[in-house]
């Protein structure tokens, strides 16, 4: 092999083998072209006296294909490793042109239509009524009336089945579009009564409603909690046994099918053929009456929980044209919701976007101890001191950390269990009824328990580690306070952790980006959280107001700027000094905190500080992080980013928040008239 001939040192060259087995110098400097390193060796070692000519035509080669390259003019862009990072980088931003593309395409289209229109050529336009064309988006509260054929009896259902006063913002909109057969998409928060948007208008409609959901769990409770109210709800789902999926097919192909919702999983659609043709014919004798399409954002990749089988859902207005659809979510940027339009197909849909503020959610960042015991600790404390006795769950990273968090409690003397997917169902099914039934009082759980809780007394959801994205977290923390009561959500911010999260993201999609968010939502404490979350959704409205319901609004903590310029200068000289052999986060801080002669500047700072310095360099991009593959796992370095020279000549300012007034005073006021429900507008 040739850096064997080479004599070349590979112990400082982390490159797979497989890269280094090429047949020829060009091979090989492909496999390593980007190390200057290497460069420096085989220049050095050409002066060996003792290499044989050949060895040293072979490197003179190398020399050559490297001046070539003009190495020195061009900026090394990263190592091997980092070749596979640049390459993604580039196909997301080619997707992300495509549907830039496609989205230009449609609004040509659109204005087509509106010169037609005007010309008086178009029949589809003029047969529609002035709101159901698609700039209908801007007067959206055209929806918001009572006087449509069907308005007395959704008053009636909502009063006498669902035993509901009032609507949340934007049911009333979202059922009244739904029942003119317009798409919809409907986004509101977790809790914002979701599902009444579509069981209430399917009462009133001819035919069935094929409901999409993603989790069966989800719809077994879905469609127990509805049979129980009398209302004709049935599931076809990996569970349903071949008997009665047999009945609910005849149902379907029967001149008044009796079922009125029916609950499918998306692979379900994707992958029977049989249950296709069978809505066909539901739908050729006009029984078919509408699509609801339960987590929507699963459509899009953007989104943070894509699901392949969600794509497929493309073929239903393919198929069944005129069966209107509703889309439903808590979680879509307006990015995600632009991408699902295209991808459903529906891209006249009504958008319905509620006010995602939520006034009785207190949201806090708290930096996390740097022991476990000492977050156990904290996390206990803060229960006891506002919610002891009260139901809530802590959200943690694997199953591990769920075990170890939940033992630590327990010897705190709280009452709390482990759920995540190790355990049997038996297990799953048992604590999670324990929990309910408020027998055990809190769940140490994997992200993967959540969807579908519709638990309303749940006081606090605290996250152990931060979430992943935005989407993710506000999906998790919204579980909280379904009442409407106080409730609060709190995210543990550690500096390990988001060298954790980053390796695990890093090969997803849009994984990357999407943490990025997450860590300026954590670093952000100037920001108020709730507007934060709102903006990230494209809520730019003025419908926060947040009044200390967050820990940036409630002045806990007071702003005290530093100016970091030289403890940067040393941490990114620490950083240069150490490549070829690079430093993870945790071994920069160690070296930070070794000081030395050359490093003075840096003993001035706790460990704490210096892991704030680090993340803000990295969010300044002074550093940049380089993922490299090992045979077992995927490692984080820390190198030079692509604004270090900034550090040179400019002046860094940080803000850090030290404690203002005790937080026991904030949460005795937040949270002592748990009681009260602070409650949503309603029609
Ligand atoms: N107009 C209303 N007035 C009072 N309560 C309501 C109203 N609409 C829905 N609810 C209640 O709110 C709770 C949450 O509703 P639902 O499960 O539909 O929310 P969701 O938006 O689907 O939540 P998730 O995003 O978690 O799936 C339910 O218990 C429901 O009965």
């Amino acid at each position: 092999m040739w850096h064997r001939a080479l004599k070349l040192p590979q112990r400082r060259f982390r490159v797979p083998a497989k890269m280094l087995q090429a047949q020829n110098h060009k091979g090989l400097y492909q496999a390593v072209g980007n190390m200057p390193q290497l460069w420096d060796d085989v220049r050095s070692s050409l002066d060996n006296p003792t290499a044989s000519r050949a060895e040293n035509s072979r490197r003179q080669s190398l020399l050559e294909v490297e001046h070539k390259r003009n190495w020195k003019k061009t900026k090394p862009i990263s190592r091997v490793h980092g070749l596979h990072v640049k390459q993604q980088d580039i196909s997301n931003r080619i997707s992300e042109k495509e549907r830039e593309l496609e989205q230009l395409k449609y609004a040509q289209k659109l204005v087509q239509l509106q010169i037609s229109e005007s010309n008086g050529r178009n029949p589809t336009l003029q047969n529609m009524t002035p709101w159901m064309t698609p700039q209908s988006q801007m007067c959206v509260d055209q929806w918001k009336v009572e006087n449509f054929n069907w308005s007395p009896q959704v008053r009636s259902k909502l009063e006498e089945l669902f035993h509901l006063k009032n609507f949340w913002p934007k049911q009333l909109e979202a059922i009244n579009a739904t029942m003119s057969n317009q798409d919809v998409l409907l986004i509101t928060s977790t809790g914002g009564g979701k599902s009444l948007c579509y069981q209430l208008p399917a009462l009133l409609s001819t035919g069935v409603t094929v409901v999409i959901s993603p989790l069966v769990s989800l719809i077994e409770d879905q469609v127990l909690s509805l049979r129980k109210r009398g209302i004709a709800a049935r599931m076809l789902t990996s569970r349903t046994s071949p008997d009665e999926a047999l009945c609910i097919y005849d149902d379907l192909q029967s001149n008044h099918p009796e079922i009125k919702l029916l609950y499918l999983t998306p692979e379900k659609i994707s992958k029977s053929k049989k249950l296709m043709s069978q809505l066909d014919k539901c739908y050729k004798a006009h029984n078919l009456s509408r699509f609801a399409i339960d987590e929507v954002h699963c459509v899009s990749q953007w989104g943070n929980d894509f699901r392949p089988d969600y794509k497929y859902l493309g073929i239903l207005k393919r198929q069944f044209r005129d069966v209107p659809i509703i889309g439903l979510t808590a979680t879509a940027t307006n990015k995600v919701t632009e991408d699902t339009k295209n991808i459903l197909n529906i891209s006249d849909a009504v958008v319905l976007r509620a006010p995602l503020f939520r006034s009785n959610l207190f949201y806090e960042v708290r930096a996390k101890p740097d022991t476990h015991q000492k977050v156990v600790k904290d996390i206990s404390d803060t229960v006891k001191l506002s919610f002891n006795g009260e139901s809530g769950l802590v959200y943690c990273l694997s199953r591990r950390n769920c075990t170890d968090v939940c033992k630590g409690l327990q010897s705190h003397g709280l009452s709390a269990a482990v759920y995540h997917a190790g355990l049997t169902s038996e297990e799953k099914t048992e604590t999670h009824q324990k929990w309910i039934n408020n027998e055990i009082k809190i769940l140490c759980s994997t992200v993967a328990f959540g969807m579908g809780i519709d638990k309303p007394d749940v006081r606090f959801v605290i996250h152990h580690s931060m979430s992943k994205s935005i989407e993710c977290y506000f999906q998790e923390s919204g579980r909280a306070g379904r009442d409407g009561h106080p409730a609060l959500c709190l995210l543990y911010f550690g500096y390990s952790d988001v060298f954790r999260l980053s390796s695990m993201v890093f090969t997803q999609t849009f994984g990357p980006e999407n943490l990025e968010k997450m860590l300026e939502y954590c670093q952000s404490s100037n920001a108020c959280r709730h507007r934060f979350i709102g903006r990230h959704f494209g809520d730019e409205s003025d419908t926060c107001k947040c009044t200390g319901m967050c820990d940036v609004c409630s002045g806990f903590r007071a702003k005290i700027s530093h100016d970091i310029t030289e403890a940067c200068r040393a941490l990114l000289a620490i950083v240069k000094a150490s490549r070829g052999n690079d430093l993870t986060g945790r071994q920069l801080i160690i070296k930070a905190r070794q000081g030395g002669t050359e490093n003075p500047e840096l003993k001035r700072y706790t460990k704490e500080k210096l892991q704030s310095i680090v993340l803000y360099m990295l969010q300044k991009q002074y550093l940049s992080k380089l993922y490299c593959f090992t045979s077992y796992d995927k490692v984080l370095y820390l190198v030079p980013g692509p604004k270090s020279h900034d550090l040179k000549a400019g002046k860094v300012q940080m803000d850090f928040y030290v404690a203002k007034r005790p937080r026991e005073t904030i949460y005795k006021k937040r949270f002592c008239n748990k009681l009260t429900p602070i409650v949503k507008t309603s029609t």
